[in-house]
């Protein structure tokens, strides 16, 4: 079948859902070109299954398709940046990463080289998980590229910073406390949000702190609002390079319930998806939306969920690549929302617009 695709600025776009039905085809992530039918990528999505790494339910090894097939919904403008991103940027999906699940090191030295390898020409990557494993050599990669320590907002229920499960030091509990052993992490600048729930004793929290974490809980999100919060992040954050790692189940059950450990008392995904808009400007240099296990979903609830969190995450990419940097300007959606006066850095008018 012939792909009719919506092309803009020498971006070749999603295939064009008004003369393809959505629901036809392959899927790739929101009916994006695959990386081997462009010639380069801003922005690669790359699938990680891999979920070896789990305490609880297993099947987020199916996370990664199960997001693409429900991407399918996804239009190319977003009216809360007012931005097109697959117009502004080039963005494409490269498949899966072939990754050992018999062998968690082996697993993560993988996915660590398949990382740089997708960003050697200079793009970032959004990755499609898997378990929360995989954030560990994502990090890796990212501060390499970043050329140090980078700074780290993680959406969980979890704290991840936990030492070891049976014995095993490479868990999907455990990433963060081995990236902060490791030095790749800006501890200045690393904060939870949404953490929940029970633990296994008081050490956690003081371990957390030691290693440098803030905490947003989801219960601070309810009581504060989604703009304190953005407003928090981005005192603590400033310009550095960022990365963002979101564990679904930083929603509450009802809004993403294909997930491996879910934790009563979530945000919604209308505060996340906010709270990411809220972070327009900021350094993004790489994310990943992990956890989703598809085999406990229900009409796709945590696979659209996931799938709008992955297109703000581009967008924030999108718009900062046209708009260059422009941290500390109000501008936009949310600096609207936060009182402040929206502004455009000169010359800028999003693919279409003004
Ligand atoms: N990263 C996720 N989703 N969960 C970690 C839970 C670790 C535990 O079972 O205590
Ligand atoms: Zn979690
Ligand atoms: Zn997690």
């Amino acid at each position: 079948m012939e792909e009719l695709r919506i092309e803009a600025n020498g971006n070749l776009g999603p295939i064009d859902s008004s003369r393809i039905p959505r629901y036809a085809g392959v899927a790739t992530y929101a009916r994006l070109p695959r990386l081997d039918q462009v010639a380069r990528a801003d922005v690669t999505v790359v699938g990680v299954p891999f979920d070896s790494g789990v305490s609880y339910r297993p099947g987020a090894r199916f996370g990664a398709n199960h997001v693409r097939e429900a991407s399918r919904l996804l239009r190319p403008y977003n009216p809360a940046w007012d931005v097109s991103p697959f117009e502004n940027i080039q963005v494409a999906d490269a498949g899966d990463m072939a990754v050992n699940p018999f062998n968690i090191n082996e697993a993560i030295d993988t996915i660590q080289q398949n990382a740089l390898d997708l960003t050697a020409g200079g793009g970032k990557l959004v990755t499609l998980g898997g378990d929360h494993t995989i954030a560990l050599p994502l990090l890796r990669a990212a501060a390499e590229r970043a050329g140090g320590p980078i700074a780290m907002l993680h959406f969980d229920a979890h704290l991840d910073t936990w030492d070891t499960y049976f014995g095993a030091e490479y868990t999907h509990g455990t990433p963060f406390r081995r990236a902060v052993e490791e030095g790749i992490l800006d501890t200045e600048a690393i904060s939870h949000i949404g953490t929940r729930g029970p633990l296994y004793g008081k050490k956690d929290l003081d371990d957390d702190h030691r290693f440098g974490f803030g905490i947003v809980t989801s219960a601070d999100v309810y009581y504060q609002g989604v703009l304190e919060t953005v407003a928090k992040v981005r005192d603590r954050i400033g310009n550095r390079p960022l990365y963002i790692s979101v564990d679904i189940d930083v929603l509450d059950p009802a809004h993403a319930p294909g997930t491996g450990t879910p934790e009563a008392g979530g945000i919604t995904s209308r505060e996340l998806l906010e709270i990411i808009r809220g972070f327009r400007g900021m350094n993004l240099v790489g994310a990943d939306i992990v956890e989703v296990a598809p085999a406990y979903d229900h009409a796709e609830l945590t696979g659209v969920a996931a799938s709008h969190v992955a297109y703000e995450l581009v967008t924030l990419m999108a718009d900062n690549a046209v708009a260059g940097d422009r941290f500390g300007e109000a501008n936009g959606y949310a600096a609207q929302a936060l009182g402040q006066e929206a502004r455009r850095p000169a010359g800028f008018a999003p693919a279409g617009k003004e």
